[in-house]
Formats: structure tokens, C-alpha cells, sequence
């Protein structure tokens, strides 16, 4: 089977009683980690691309798993940076936060050097391509989003994350509908369903980029009468256009999807996404030095992220003794701290002698909870509290490395 043009660029994908499976050649946008896929060489590959009107060629490389790969001995660690969109400028921004300093020449140069991590290379590709080049061998390590890593990914075991959670590039993969004519009053999934209008001669029609994703989900969530069409972007114009009657496209703002007369469904979300480290396991387990190298990009990471989301806040407060400023403090549920308030006595001179009057409370408060804990302390007695960012909590062990060496086995 072959996917269909459509005038307006969509590509139409499978039939409503078909869903894809991981392998199908339907869903030639993503990856295939079918066994059967011809890894082309690349000088090869060139060829067949200019010669295509008379040889067709049977398969491509693009970096997506074969079936068993070697790991290619080089030197340095690879680490896939996306090249451009809004993942680009925060992925560097973020390492430059954990003081790896992202060296590159100019935007148009796709490797750089992080001069902390002298064995480690980065390339910049685009965020799909990173997860194609993990897979086949060609990255070691990349940042992308969730959602790009399930959808070019399809739940490879050779893909690890090493850190879910970066804290940039936010959204949710989301099924939305018109709010107008047939789909005023339908809000959820289950309603949407049930409507009468689909059938296996007219089944809902879902435009998405996601061609893995879509179809598992809706096959998950036991929808029949499903066709998929694809496109590259600007999604939202689907249902206007009479193209689609419903989309799956990445949510953040909502704006666009208000800007277009679309609606969210109660049950449509099929992923929360952001931005994450990822690493092969191939590489973790085979490359040399690929294991310091991630080890060390994640201490860094936990430090600047854990502490990114908190304050040092510092008072002073009257008191007896240590342990009798302790009890006050502790009396209060948002002053604890990360372990506990670090209590020490300022000493000042009284009639020539040194004394204790006050004692300076240090503890780091979640930025959230900030305008709380400053009443709190000052319900006990506390003045003069001065605030500032903190810049890395470094702890005992980084938790998500203990994690990974789990999931290697190791
Ligand atoms: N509002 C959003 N819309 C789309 N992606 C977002 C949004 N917010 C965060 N992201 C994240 O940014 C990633 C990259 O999106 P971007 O649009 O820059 O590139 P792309 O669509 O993957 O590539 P391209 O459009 O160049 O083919 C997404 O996969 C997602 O993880
Ligand atoms: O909820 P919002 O904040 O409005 O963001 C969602 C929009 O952003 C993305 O598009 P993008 O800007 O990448 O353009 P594209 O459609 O060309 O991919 C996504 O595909 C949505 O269209
Ligand atoms: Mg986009």
C-alpha cells in the first residue's frame, strides 16, 4: 500500500480497520525497527536518491534501527542537540545553566564541542532525527521531547531516558474538535465515539503528524471507525478546510487551537511532553567513557534543576538558645527545609562582653511556596529575611543515576 497525495498535502494513512503496527510501511515518517529494514550505505543511498525516476530504491536509511547494530568504534561521546525550533535555544541555555558551555562556531555548523566535556561531541539535527540516529547508532545521547521520542522511538528498548523531566519545551499531545455544528455539545472521547456519524463508510477523520502514536491510541481506546491523514503543520486548518474532522496535534498555550474554533476532549490526551534526556543503551553499555559522560551531564542537570525550583532564604530571630529557635521553626510546616533549618548564634558585643541574642536561620524554600514561608517566619519571630536564587543543590547521589544503572543491569 502506498500513501495517497491529497491535493492539500495531507497523506492519507491507513484504513479505518487497519491500524498500523510499529513496522508498517505506512508510517514511512517514523522509524521502522523491523528486522527486515535495508540499511542502505550511505554513499549508496545518494545515488539511489538521484536515480530514483528509474530505480526505485527498496528502503532508505535513515537512521532508523537495523536489525543488529555494531557499535561503531570512534573516539567521542555523540550528543544530539535540536538544530532548530523552540527546543534549540533552550536545549543549549539549559547546559549553559549546568556550566557546559556549548560551543559553536556558527548556527550553521552542525557539530560543536562543549569544552567541560572534552570526549564528547555535539550534533545538532533535527528533534526526529536525534531519536533516528540513538536508534542506528549514530548519537550516543540526545535531548528531545517526549513526544517525538514515542512517536520515532515506538517503545525501542535501546532507548533510555536518562532524565524525563528538563523542565522546558511543555505541552500535551491532544485530540481536539470543532466547538461548532456536530461537535457542540460532544466533550469527551467516549462522546465523540458514540456519535452516530461514524461508520465504517464514513469514519472520523483524524489529521495528525503523530502517525505512530494516533492510530495506537485510538486503537487503545477501541475506536473503529478511524481513517488518519498526515501533514507537516499548521494542523489546526484541518477541520475549517473540510479535510479532517478532528486533529492530534501538540497543545501548549491553547492559543492556536482557540484561534481556530478547536476544543480539547475530556480523555483525548494521549501524552504529557517535555523536554528529556536520552540516551542508547547500546552506547551506555558498549562505548567507553559514555557512562562518565552521562553521569556527570546528569549531576549537573539534578543540581541546576532541583535547585532552580527553590530560594535560600536567610532571618535572623531572637531567641535562648539554638534548639528553642529550632522548635519555632519547625512548629511551622513550610520552614523545614530540604533537610532542616541550619541554625547558627550571631554574636555581638553587650556592656564588653560577647553575647547570643540572635540566631541566623538558613533554609531553601520551593519558589512556589515563597511568600508563605516569609510569613510563616515572621509569625515566629523572624526579621530581616533576605532572599536569593539558588544556583545547584548537589546531593549525597543523583537519584536518577541510581535509576539508570538499575535499568542497565550494572
Ligand atoms: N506548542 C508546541 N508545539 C509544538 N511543539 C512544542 C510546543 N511546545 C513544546 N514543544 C516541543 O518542541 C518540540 C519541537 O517542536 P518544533 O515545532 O520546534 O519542531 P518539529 O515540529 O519537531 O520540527 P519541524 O516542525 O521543523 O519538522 C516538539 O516535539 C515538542 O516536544
Ligand atoms: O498551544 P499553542 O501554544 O498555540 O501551540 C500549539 C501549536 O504549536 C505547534 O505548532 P508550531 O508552532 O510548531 O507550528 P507547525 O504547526 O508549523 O508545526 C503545534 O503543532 C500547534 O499548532
Ligand atoms: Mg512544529
Amino acid at each position: 500500500m502506498s500513501l495517497l497525495l491529497l491535493p492539500t498535502n495531507l497523506q492519507q494513512c491507513p484504513s479505518p480497520s487497519t491500524f498500523p503496527s510499529p513496522s508498517s510501511p505506512l508510517l514511512s515518517p517514523s522509524p521502522s525497527p523491523s528486522p527486515s529494514t535495508v540499511v542502505v550505505p550511505r554513499r549508496r543511498c545518494l545515488r539511489l536518491v538521484t536515480s530514483c525516476v528509474s530505480t526505485i530504491p527498496t528502503s532508505v536509511s535513515n537512521g532508523s534501527a537495523p536489525a543488529s547494530v555494531v557499535v561503531v568504534e570512534r573516539e567521542q561521546i555523540r550528543l544530539g542537540l535540536p538544530s532548530k525550533g523552540r527546543m534549540a535555544a533552550d536545549a543549549i541555555d539549559l547546559l549553559k545553566d549546568c556550566q557546559l558551555f556549548v560551543k559553536q562556531v556558527n548556527p550553521r555548523q552542525y557539530v560543536a564541542q562543549i569544552p567541560q566535556l572534552p570526549n564528547t561531541e555535539v550534533w545538532f539535527q533535527r528533534p526526529k532525527d536525534i531519536v533516528r540516529k540513538l536508534l542506528s547508532g549514530d548519537l550516543d545521547l540526545g535531548i528531545v521531547g517526549l513526544d517525538t521520542l514515542s512517536e520515532y522511538g515506538q517503545e525501542n528498548e535501546d532507548l533510555i531516558i536518562v532524565h524525563e523531566a528538563l523542565n522546558f519545551g511543555d505541552c500535551h499531545l491532544s485530540i481536539a474538535i470543532p466547538n461548532y455544528g456536530i461537535f457542540e455539545n460532544i466533550n469527551s472521547l467516549k462522546e465523540l465515539a458514540q456519535m452516530p456519524q461514524w461508520s465504517e463508510e464514513r469514519p472520523l477523520r483524524l489529521a495528525t503528524g503523530f502517525t505512530y502514536l494516533g492510530p495506537k491510541f485510538m486503537k487503545e481506546n477501541g475506536i473503529k471507525h478511524v481513517t488518519f491523514s498526515t501533514a507537516d503543520g499548521a494542523l489546526e486548518a484541518a477541520p475549517a478546510m473540510g479535510i479532517a474532522d478532528a486533529i492530534l496535534d501538540l497543545v501548549s498555550s491553547g492559543t492556536t487551537l482557540k484561534e481556530n474554533n478547536l476544543k480539547e476532549i475530556e480523555g483525548g490526551v494521549v501524552l504529557e511532553s517535555q523536554a528529556a534526556l536520552v540516551a542508547s543503551r547500546r552506547a551506555l553499555t558498549e562505548r567507553k567513557g559514555a557512562l562518565n559522560t552521562v553521569h556527570e551531564i546528569l549531576e549537573r542537570l539534578e543540581a541546576h534543576l532541583k535547585a532552580d525550583g527553590q530560594f535560600t532564604v536567610v532571618a535572623n530571630m531572637r531567641g535562648n538558645s539554638a534548639e528553642e529557635v529550632a522548635e519555632r521553626v519547625l512548629s511551622q510546616p513550610s520552614l523545614s527545609g530540604l533537610q532542616g533549618p541550619t541554625i547558627s548564634p550571631v554574636y555581638c558585643t553587650k556592656d564588653g562582653k560577647v553575647s547570643v541574642d540572635y540566631y541566623a536561620i538558613v533554609i531553601c524554600v520551593p519558589k512556589k511556596a515563597l511568600y508563605n514561608s516569609v510569613k510563616q517566619l515572621r509569625a515566629v519571630g523572624g526579621s530581616g529575611v533576605l532572599v536569593s536564587p539558588l544556583t545547584y543543590i548537589f546531593d549525597e547521589d543523583t537519584p536518577r543515576w541510581g535509576q539508570l544503572l538499575r535499568n542497565l543491569g550494572i
